[in-house]
Protein backbone atom coordinates (compact mmCIF):
# COMPACT_ATOMS: atom_id res chain seq x y z
CA UNK A 1 0.00 0.00 0.00
CA UNK A 2 1.03 3.55 -1.06
CA UNK A 3 0.47 5.60 2.32
CA UNK A 4 4.06 6.48 3.35
CA UNK A 5 4.55 9.94 3.27
CA UNK A 6 1.06 10.59 2.37
CA UNK A 7 -0.66 14.33 3.52
CA UNK A 8 -2.86 13.92 6.62
CA UNK A 9 -5.83 15.08 5.28
CA UNK A 10 -8.17 16.54 8.34
CA UNK A 11 -12.05 16.06 8.45
CA UNK A 12 -12.79 18.98 7.30
CA UNK A 13 -11.04 19.00 4.01
CA UNK A 14 -12.84 16.25 3.00
CA UNK A 15 -15.99 17.51 2.99
CA UNK A 16 -16.65 20.22 -0.14
CA UNK A 17 -13.11 20.70 0.20
CA UNK A 18 -11.63 19.23 -2.70
CA UNK A 19 -8.22 19.46 -3.84
CA UNK A 20 -6.97 20.65 -7.23
CA UNK A 21 -4.88 17.94 -9.61
CA UNK A 22 -1.63 20.76 -9.80
CA UNK A 23 -1.59 20.57 -6.34
CA UNK A 24 -2.41 16.98 -5.41
CA UNK A 25 0.01 15.46 -7.19
CA UNK A 26 2.99 16.89 -5.23
CA UNK A 27 1.23 16.96 -1.70
CA UNK A 28 -0.17 13.39 -2.28
CA UNK A 29 2.53 11.50 -1.34
CA UNK A 30 1.45 9.09 -4.38
CA UNK A 31 4.18 10.33 -6.15
CA UNK A 32 7.27 11.12 -3.87
CA UNK A 33 9.01 8.15 -5.27
CA UNK A 34 8.71 8.82 -8.83
CA UNK A 35 8.14 12.78 -9.39
CA UNK A 36 5.53 13.44 -11.38
CA UNK A 37 5.54 16.61 -14.24
CA UNK A 38 2.87 18.37 -14.59
CA UNK A 39 2.05 21.41 -17.07
CA UNK A 40 0.78 24.66 -15.61
CA UNK A 41 -1.12 27.03 -17.50
CA UNK A 42 -1.64 30.85 -16.79
CA UNK A 43 -5.05 30.17 -15.64
CA UNK A 44 -3.80 26.73 -13.59
CA UNK A 45 -3.53 28.20 -10.24
CA UNK A 46 -6.92 28.35 -8.99
CA UNK A 47 -6.93 29.13 -5.34
CA UNK A 48 -10.37 27.79 -4.24
CA UNK A 49 -10.47 23.87 -2.98
CA UNK A 50 -12.39 22.91 -6.39
CA UNK A 51 -15.27 21.34 -5.16
CA UNK A 52 -17.40 21.03 -7.00
CA UNK A 53 -16.21 23.77 -10.40
CA UNK A 54 -16.68 27.11 -9.75
CA UNK A 55 -16.51 27.75 -13.70
CA UNK A 56 -19.35 24.63 -14.38
CA UNK A 57 -21.22 25.76 -11.91
CA UNK A 58 -21.61 29.63 -13.00
CA UNK A 59 -21.81 29.18 -16.57
CA UNK A 60 -24.21 25.41 -16.33
CA UNK A 61 -26.41 28.07 -14.35
CA UNK A 62 -26.11 31.64 -16.06
CA UNK A 63 -26.52 29.78 -19.63
CA UNK A 64 -29.57 28.24 -18.54
CA UNK A 65 -32.33 30.86 -18.64
CA UNK A 66 -30.87 32.08 -22.17
CA UNK A 67 -31.15 28.53 -23.03
CA UNK A 68 -34.75 28.35 -22.01
CA UNK A 69 -35.59 31.40 -23.68
CA UNK A 70 -34.01 30.79 -27.08
CA UNK A 71 -35.75 27.39 -27.07
CA UNK A 72 -39.12 29.02 -26.57
CA UNK A 73 -38.44 31.24 -28.89
CA UNK A 74 -37.58 28.38 -31.62
CA UNK A 75 -40.65 26.77 -30.69
CA UNK A 76 -42.95 29.89 -31.58
CA UNK A 77 -41.43 29.78 -35.00
CA UNK A 78 -40.08 26.39 -36.01
CA UNK A 79 -41.86 22.65 -36.45
CA UNK A 80 -38.10 20.89 -36.93
CA UNK A 81 -37.31 19.25 -34.00
CA UNK A 82 -33.39 19.85 -34.85
CA UNK A 83 -34.23 23.48 -34.44
CA UNK A 84 -35.64 23.11 -31.25
CA UNK A 85 -33.07 20.86 -30.12
CA UNK A 86 -30.20 23.44 -31.02
CA UNK A 87 -30.10 25.43 -27.90
CA UNK A 88 -29.69 22.44 -25.52
CA UNK A 89 -27.32 21.04 -28.10
CA UNK A 90 -25.49 24.17 -27.78
CA UNK A 91 -25.73 24.17 -24.02
CA UNK A 92 -24.54 21.03 -23.52
CA UNK A 93 -21.70 21.48 -25.87
CA UNK A 94 -20.81 24.53 -24.26
CA UNK A 95 -20.40 23.17 -20.91
CA UNK A 96 -18.92 19.62 -22.11
CA UNK A 97 -15.46 22.01 -23.57
CA UNK A 98 -15.96 24.38 -20.45
CA UNK A 99 -15.69 21.14 -18.39
CA UNK A 100 -12.66 19.68 -20.70
CA UNK A 101 -10.89 22.46 -20.64
CA UNK A 102 -10.75 22.60 -16.62
CA UNK A 103 -9.70 19.31 -16.36
CA UNK A 104 -7.01 19.48 -19.47
CA UNK A 105 -5.41 22.59 -17.09
CA UNK A 106 -5.00 20.52 -13.91
CA UNK A 107 -7.41 22.75 -12.05
CA UNK A 108 -10.12 20.44 -11.47
CA UNK A 109 -10.50 16.07 -11.38
CA UNK A 110 -13.48 15.04 -13.29
CA UNK A 111 -15.88 14.21 -10.39
CA UNK A 112 -15.27 18.40 -9.22
CA UNK A 113 -16.16 19.38 -13.17
CA UNK A 114 -19.60 16.68 -12.90
CA UNK A 115 -20.62 18.06 -9.68
CA UNK A 116 -20.35 21.53 -11.04
CA UNK A 117 -22.30 20.71 -14.44
CA UNK A 118 -24.96 19.20 -12.74
CA UNK A 119 -25.45 21.92 -9.76
CA UNK A 120 -25.09 24.10 -12.22
CA UNK A 121 -27.91 23.31 -14.24
CA UNK A 122 -29.79 22.27 -11.21
CA UNK A 123 -29.49 25.81 -10.31
CA UNK A 124 -30.38 27.63 -13.66
CA UNK A 125 -33.57 24.61 -13.32
CA UNK A 126 -34.88 26.11 -10.25
CA UNK A 127 -34.28 30.01 -10.06
CA UNK A 128 -35.45 30.21 -13.77
CA UNK A 129 -38.78 30.38 -12.66
CA UNK A 130 -37.94 32.89 -9.88
CA UNK A 131 -35.91 35.60 -11.40
CA UNK A 132 -37.07 38.98 -9.75
CA UNK A 133 -38.94 41.15 -11.78
CA UNK A 134 -39.87 44.69 -10.80
CA UNK A 135 -38.80 44.11 -7.22
CA UNK A 136 -37.72 47.70 -5.24
CA UNK A 137 -34.26 48.82 -4.97
CA UNK A 138 -34.18 47.86 -1.88
CA UNK A 139 -34.36 44.13 -2.44
CA UNK A 140 -31.25 43.75 -4.46
CA UNK A 141 -29.31 46.41 -1.71
CA UNK A 142 -30.74 44.00 0.98
CA UNK A 143 -29.70 40.70 -1.43
CA UNK A 144 -25.85 41.97 -1.18
CA UNK A 145 -25.86 42.80 1.99
CA UNK A 146 -27.02 39.29 3.32
CA UNK A 147 -24.44 38.01 1.00
CA UNK A 148 -21.72 39.71 2.65
CA UNK A 149 -22.91 39.47 5.85
CA UNK A 150 -23.64 36.15 5.39
CA UNK A 151 -20.55 34.74 4.03
CA UNK A 152 -18.18 37.02 6.79
CA UNK A 153 -20.35 35.49 9.55
CA UNK A 154 -19.47 31.25 8.01
CA UNK A 155 -15.67 32.63 7.93
CA UNK A 156 -15.54 34.04 10.88
CA UNK A 157 -17.62 31.11 12.77
CA UNK A 158 -15.27 28.48 10.92
CA UNK A 159 -12.15 30.67 11.53
CA UNK A 160 -13.55 30.38 15.43
CA UNK A 161 -13.85 26.54 15.07
CA UNK A 162 -9.94 26.71 14.20
CA UNK A 163 -10.82 25.84 10.66
CA UNK A 164 -8.74 27.81 8.36
CA UNK A 165 -10.36 28.57 5.01
CA UNK A 166 -7.23 30.22 3.27
CA UNK A 167 -5.79 26.58 3.31
CA UNK A 168 -6.46 26.38 -0.24
CA UNK A 169 -4.76 29.57 -1.29
CA UNK A 170 -1.53 28.75 0.80
CA UNK A 171 -1.51 25.25 -1.40
CA UNK A 172 -2.12 27.59 -4.63
CA UNK A 173 0.54 29.54 -3.70
CA UNK A 174 3.13 26.74 -2.98
CA UNK A 175 1.93 24.53 -6.30
CA UNK A 176 1.52 27.22 -8.46
CA UNK A 177 4.49 27.45 -11.55
CA UNK A 178 4.70 31.23 -11.51
CA UNK A 179 3.58 33.36 -8.73
CA UNK A 180 2.27 36.03 -11.52
CA UNK A 181 -0.78 32.82 -12.53
CA UNK A 182 -2.19 33.23 -8.58
CA UNK A 183 -4.82 35.50 -9.53
CA UNK A 184 -6.17 37.49 -6.70
CA UNK A 185 -9.66 37.75 -8.65
CA UNK A 186 -9.67 34.09 -7.97
CA UNK A 187 -9.61 34.26 -3.93
CA UNK A 188 -12.98 33.07 -3.07
CA UNK A 189 -13.81 36.61 -1.26
CA UNK A 190 -13.24 38.26 -4.84
CA UNK A 191 -16.41 36.33 -5.92
CA UNK A 192 -18.20 37.08 -3.32
CA UNK A 193 -17.87 41.20 -3.61
CA UNK A 194 -17.88 40.90 -7.20
CA UNK A 195 -21.40 38.98 -6.68
CA UNK A 196 -22.97 41.14 -4.01
CA UNK A 197 -21.12 44.36 -6.75
CA UNK A 198 -23.31 42.99 -8.89
CA UNK A 199 -26.97 42.33 -7.59
CA UNK A 200 -26.41 46.16 -5.97
CA UNK A 201 -25.70 47.60 -9.26
CA UNK A 202 -28.23 45.53 -11.16
CA UNK A 203 -30.86 46.81 -8.53
CA UNK A 204 -29.42 50.64 -9.42
CA UNK A 205 -29.74 50.32 -13.34
CA UNK A 206 -33.15 48.78 -13.40
CA UNK A 207 -34.32 51.70 -11.65
CA UNK A 208 -32.23 54.04 -12.97
CA UNK A 209 -34.40 57.03 -14.91
CA UNK A 210 -31.95 55.68 -18.08
CA UNK A 211 -33.16 52.15 -18.12
CA UNK A 212 -36.70 53.61 -17.95
CA UNK A 213 -36.39 55.70 -21.17
CA UNK A 214 -34.49 52.49 -23.11
CA UNK A 215 -37.52 50.23 -21.87
CA UNK A 216 -40.19 52.53 -23.18
CA UNK A 217 -38.07 53.70 -26.32
CA UNK A 218 -37.55 49.59 -27.38
CA UNK A 219 -34.14 49.45 -29.05
CA UNK A 220 -33.71 48.35 -32.74
CA UNK A 221 -31.31 45.56 -34.26
CA UNK A 222 -28.93 48.23 -35.07
CA UNK A 223 -28.89 50.00 -31.95
CA UNK A 224 -28.54 46.47 -30.08
CA UNK A 225 -25.67 45.88 -32.26
CA UNK A 226 -23.74 49.33 -31.30
CA UNK A 227 -24.61 48.41 -27.60
CA UNK A 228 -23.20 45.24 -27.74
CA UNK A 229 -20.04 46.57 -29.21
CA UNK A 230 -19.59 50.04 -26.84
CA UNK A 231 -20.28 47.22 -23.72
CA UNK A 232 -17.70 45.02 -24.97
CA UNK A 233 -15.05 47.79 -25.40
CA UNK A 234 -16.11 49.60 -22.11
CA UNK A 235 -16.22 46.23 -19.80
CA UNK A 236 -12.74 45.74 -21.57
CA UNK A 237 -11.20 48.98 -20.68
CA UNK A 238 -12.58 48.09 -16.93
CA UNK A 239 -10.95 45.55 -16.55
CA UNK A 240 -7.46 46.21 -17.97
CA UNK A 241 -7.63 49.22 -15.08
CA UNK A 242 -5.81 46.36 -13.05
CA UNK A 243 -6.60 45.86 -9.43
CA UNK A 244 -5.06 47.53 -6.51
CA UNK A 245 -2.46 45.48 -4.85
CA UNK A 246 -3.64 45.60 -1.24
CA UNK A 247 -6.43 43.05 -0.72
CA UNK A 248 -8.93 45.09 1.31
CA UNK A 249 -8.63 47.66 -1.00
CA UNK A 250 -8.84 45.46 -4.06
CA UNK A 251 -12.30 44.13 -2.66
CA UNK A 252 -13.61 47.66 -1.91
CA UNK A 253 -12.93 48.18 -6.10
CA UNK A 254 -14.25 44.94 -6.67
CA UNK A 255 -17.11 45.56 -5.50
CA UNK A 256 -17.49 49.05 -6.90
CA UNK A 257 -16.33 47.63 -10.74
CA UNK A 258 -18.97 45.00 -10.63
CA UNK A 259 -21.51 47.73 -9.40
CA UNK A 260 -20.74 49.70 -12.44
CA UNK A 261 -21.06 46.81 -14.35
CA UNK A 262 -24.95 45.92 -14.92
CA UNK A 263 -25.36 49.68 -14.52
CA UNK A 264 -23.17 49.96 -18.15
CA UNK A 265 -24.88 47.12 -19.64
CA UNK A 266 -28.71 47.37 -18.58
CA UNK A 267 -29.19 51.00 -19.03
CA UNK A 268 -26.20 53.65 -19.15
CA UNK A 269 -25.10 52.24 -22.38
CA UNK A 270 -28.20 51.53 -24.09
CA UNK A 271 -29.67 55.00 -23.21
CA UNK A 272 -26.57 56.56 -24.66
CA UNK A 273 -26.89 54.66 -28.08
CA UNK A 274 -30.69 55.71 -28.10
CA UNK A 275 -29.90 59.40 -26.88
CA UNK A 276 -26.91 59.59 -30.08
CA UNK A 277 -29.39 57.69 -32.36
CA UNK A 278 -32.48 60.24 -31.42
CA UNK A 279 -30.32 63.03 -32.41
CA UNK A 280 -29.00 61.82 -35.81
CA UNK A 281 -32.77 60.66 -36.94
CA UNK A 282 -33.56 62.79 -39.28
CA UNK A 283 -36.84 64.86 -38.24
CA UNK A 284 -40.81 63.73 -39.04
CA UNK A 285 -41.72 65.68 -42.28
CA UNK A 286 -45.30 67.19 -41.11
CA UNK A 287 -48.07 66.56 -43.37
O1 LIG B 1 -13.72 26.01 -9.47
P1 LIG B 1 -13.21 26.63 -10.74
O2 LIG B 1 -13.84 26.08 -11.98
O3 LIG B 1 -11.72 26.65 -10.82
O4 LIG B 1 -13.68 28.11 -10.69
C1 LIG B 1 -13.18 29.01 -9.75
C2 LIG B 1 -13.91 30.28 -9.95
O5 LIG B 1 -15.21 30.03 -9.49
C3 LIG B 1 -16.08 31.07 -9.60
O6 LIG B 1 -17.27 30.65 -9.03
C4 LIG B 1 -15.56 32.24 -8.85
O7 LIG B 1 -16.44 33.28 -9.02
C5 LIG B 1 -14.20 32.63 -9.36
O8 LIG B 1 -13.72 33.70 -8.61
C6 LIG B 1 -13.29 31.45 -9.25
O9 LIG B 1 -12.07 31.80 -9.84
Amino acid sequence: MKTLGMRDTTPQRRFLFGERPFWWVHESGYYNEAPAQVHQFPVSCETGPGSPSGHCMITGAALWPIMIATSSQIAKRSHSHWMKLMPSLAYSTFLLAVGLSRIFILAHFPHQVLGGLIAGALLGWLMTPHVPIDRPVSFYGLTALALLLGASLIYWSLISLGIDLTWSVHLASKWCERPEWVHIETRPFAGLSRDAGAALGLGIALHSPCYAQVRRARLGILQQAACLLLVLGLLGLLNCLGNPPQLSLFYVFNFLKFTLWPCLVTALVPWLVLSLSVQEAPPAKSK
